[in-house]
């Protein structure tokens, strides 16, 4: 594709108040949409960039829009932000959102219709999610390639790595958090859709991986970002990261799935899976500082696991009967704290689990996704926290994944966490187990956060984390 057809061209005014009524209706069905169960009452435009101009055949725009919502009931949880004082109106959430123009859709783009447009200046044209589409997406991929300024949006590449120009794109149909466009088997692109200013850990840890030579991350090729308003103060918006393509590569989840239904022993890939997360961590304490948790930030730590307790069983509330129990396992933290315990803390993935981990074809794990858990704050997403939070994550995953056999299977789920635990202990030279109590709070933690997010995204999978809320709650409870 030829350089010249990248142009850039301040949008229309009328532009967003065009598309207003049409994205009202699209936006909440995307299954990247957070602020599901609350309806959308308009939006503002962050920044626009015409990136083709709406000719007879194809328009492109890229848009970074925020939808204004009614604050959830209770923003402290899996699909709000965090909590705030005061009872402010939150902003509401800014999405990334790449426009297709055309006077009509082909047969094979009509999955990707946002709708027709009434009035304004696209009046008459049919507007839609334009990756689906192959040439926005080469668009997008030859100005990475060529590391285009286009309006206030800055292509970067790693100059030590090429991409080969005229890779054929195809959109993922997995279901994630966000969007992603493979490239001939050789790169995938994950263009984020829920963005925010400042550094986004999932392009700043796999950099700082890169440049450990951690062998277990994709290393960044290139990446995607907007820039802010010379006359504005702001960060830029980390918008997109383009990686190498694992080429037939299993994710975790599937084939603990698999050698379950079969019958087969996992343990052998969780023990790898286990040294695999220890070689990642050793690589990010080696980058990136490292600081010692005294009791002031230990009691803070447990203050905000108990909140966030509190907030789901008000939310969910077949958790109450479970709350002293789970409460305990904090209060068991800020008891060692308050003796003087105290632990290193470091960068770490923040949402580990079996879906993120890819198995090559020639049995290497690698990581993936270290945006964090995108509910929460970008601050608190890049803090460093101890390693065992991740290992607490993981040990979660054994237990949804053997949870999901027909019968469940709690005693692979046991296997599986052991094995991970010594292949942690091999690489890293300490065992998580000798750490039981960390082990156990972020354990709760993340069992909690299970809950909300089942409530919230999958009602069907909440007595996953329930059977998991009664084992750590402990016996007695009534
Ligand atoms: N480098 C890669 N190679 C192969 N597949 C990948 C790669 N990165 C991501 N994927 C696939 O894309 C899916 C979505 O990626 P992920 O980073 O988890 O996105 P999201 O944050 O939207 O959930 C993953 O589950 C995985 O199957
Ligand atoms: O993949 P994301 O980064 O969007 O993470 C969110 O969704 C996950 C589910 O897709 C959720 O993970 C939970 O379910 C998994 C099985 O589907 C299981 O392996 C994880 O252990 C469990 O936490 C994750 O919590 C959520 O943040």
């Amino acid at each position: 594709m030829p350089e010249a057809v990248i142009r850039t061209v301040a949008p229309p005014p009328g532009l967003l108040a065009s598309l207003d009524p049409l994205l009202r209706q699209w936006l909440p069905r995307q299954r990247w949409f957070a602020g599901k169960g609350r309806p959308v009452t308009g939006f503002t435009l962050v920044a626009a960039t015409e990136l083709l101009p709406p000719g007879a055949r194809l328009g492109l725009y890229h848009l970074l829009v925020r939808a204004h919502q009614p604050d959830p009931p209770d923003v402290s949880g899996p699909s709000g932000s965090s909590a705030r004082g005061g009872g402010a109106a939150r902003p509401g959430d800014c999405y990334q959102l790449l426009i297709g123009v055309r006077e009509a859709l082909p047969p094979r783009l009509a999955p990707a219709l946002i709708g027709h447009v009434g009035e304004g200046p696209l009046a008459g044209r049919t507007v839609y999610e334009a990756l689906h589409d192959a040439r926005p997406a080469e668009l997008l991929l030859e100005a990475l390639r060529t590391r285009a300024r286009i309006g206030g949006l800055r292509f970067e590449r790693d100059p030590g790595q090429e991409i080969r120009p005229g890779l054929v794109p195809r959109l993922m149909t997995v279901e994630q958090s966000n969007s992603s466009v493979v490239y001939g088997d050789t790169f995938v692109l994950k263009l984020l859709r829920r963005v925010v200013p400042g550094i986004n850990p999932d392009l700043e840890l796999p950099l700082a991986l890169a440049r450990q030579g951690c062998p277990r991350v994709p290393p960044p090729t290139a990446w995607l970002v907007a820039d802010p308003d010379p006359a504005d103060s702001g960060e830029p918006h980390v918008l997109g990261v383009l990686q190498p393509f694992l080429q037939g590569a299993t994710d975790g989840w599937d084939l603990a799935l698999r050698e379950l239904a079969k019958g087969e022993d996992f343990t052998a890939e969780a023990r790898a899976l286990g040294r695999a997360t220890a070689e990642v961590h050793t690589a990010l304490a080696r980058a990136l500082p490292t600081v010692t948790l005294g009791h002031g930030r230990l009691r803070a730590m447990a203050a905000g696991m108990s909140e966030r307790l509190a907030a789901a069983v008000r939310a969910v509330p077949a958790l109450r009967p479970y709350a002293t129990g789970l409460g305990s396992a904090y209060t068991a933290l800020d008891d060692l704290a308050a003796e003087g315990r105290t632990w290193t803390a470091q960068r770490v993935h923040g949402d580990l689990h079996l879906g993120q981990c890819l198995r090559s074809p020639a049995g290497d794990w690698s990581l993936i996704d270290f945006e964090g858990e995108p509910a929460r704050p970008l601050a608190e997403r890049r803090m460093p926290q101890p390693a065992v939070r991740d290992v607490a994550a993981m040990l979660r995953s054994f237990d949804y994944a053997a949870r999901s056999a027909d019968p469940p299977r709690p005693e692979w789920a046991e296997h599986c966490r052991a094995a991970y635990c010594s292949g942690y202990a091999e690489a890293a030279g300490a065992d998580p187990r000798t750490d039981p109590v960390m082990l156990r709070a972020y354990e709760t933690d993340k069992a909690v956060y299970e809950v909300l997010y089942e409530a919230r995204h999958r009602p069907q999978w909440l007595p996953v984390p329930l059977a998991a809320v009664r084992r750590l709650a402990g016996p007695d409870q009534t």
